[in-house]
């Protein structure tokens, strides 16, 4: 069983006995797990190479529903409701879960339109509204200031880190609840680092944000929750200050010791 603090605050989802297997697996790749995943804080999974970390995540906006043959057990609640359900609309869960990759995934358009991308999409036809909305989400993605004279210039024309900046205005344009992000500075220099870093926990105020990263300083530095994984299975939920510091499990501390990775 695994070590599970109780989550004070409201939750964004809650996962109950989740198992996921992608096709042709002889066992679940995640094992009945269960964990709450507080709202309008950031929650990092961290834990070795393999263990599930980018399984769990891609199943929290049914990513996986885009390969054939992966099936999910178990309930993930989301605004009171089983995202598992057959029934789910998956283009309003991806735009109510949103998800930022480990690559910055800036589409083959302009600045502009890479953003104005998922307001299209919802239906925003109004010039000055859409503007409006893609300043906006550029601004609060603290990109603003770079691309204000080009934004119909080729998203492609910027950097690693201004891509990525992008990507996570793109995803906030629509007003997601949750944010999902997938290693989001590995692919980044240190600096560009920083500045994700820094943005990730401003958006805290407004989305409830999950992040998988293969780097403790970054999950002890950015967030509120730490949940520790291993072989499919969560072994400890914690604060992250106490994980890190006083972890409950034996596992937990040879890991953030070193003793594995
Ligand atoms: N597309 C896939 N098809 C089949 N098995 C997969 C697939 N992707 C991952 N797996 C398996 O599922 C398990 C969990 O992998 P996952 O990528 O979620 O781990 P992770 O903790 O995110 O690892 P890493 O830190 O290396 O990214 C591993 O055993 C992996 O081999």
């Amino acid at each position: 069983m695994a070590t599970i603090i109780d989550i004070a605050t409201e939750k964004a989802l809650e996962v109950k006995n989740f198992e996921f297997t992608y096709a042709g697996a002889h066992e679940p790749n995640i094992k009945k797990l269960t964990m709450p995943i507080a709202k309008h804080s950031i929650t990092a999974l961290i834990g070795p190479s393999g263990c599930g970390k980018t399984t769990l995540l891609r199943s929290f906006n049914r990513m996986h529903d885009l390969y054939p043959g992966n099936s999910y057990g178990g309930e993930i609640l989301f605004k009171d409701r089983n995202i598992l359900d057959a029934k789910e609309d998956l283009i309003k869960l991806r735009i109510q879960i949103g998800m930022i990759f480990q690559k910055p995934t800036a589409f083959p358009m302009s600045i502009f339109d890479n953003v104005a991308y998922g307001l299209r999409l919802q239906g925003i036809k109004n010039k000055t509204e859409l503007q409006d909305r893609v300043e906006k989400s550029l601004q609060d993605a603290a990109i603003w200031q770079e691309v204000k004279d080009r934004l119909k210039h080729d998203a492609n024309g910027l950097s690693g880190g201004q891509q990525q900046r992008l990507c996570i205005a793109r995803a906030i344009a629509v007003e997601p609840e949750v944010l999902l992000f997938d290693e989001p500075t590995s692919a980044l220099d240190p600096i560009s680092t920083a500045g994700i870093e820094e943005l990730v926990v401003s958006l805290r105020e407004r989305v409830s944000i999950i992040i998988v990263t293969h780097n403790m300083q970054q999950a002890a530095r950015v967030s509120d929750y730490t949940g520790f994984m291993y072989l499919g299975e969560l072994v400890e939920l914690g604060r992250t200050e106490e994980l890190f510091v006083t972890p409950k499990e034996r596992l937990t501390e040879e890991y953030i010791t070193g003793k594995f990775g």
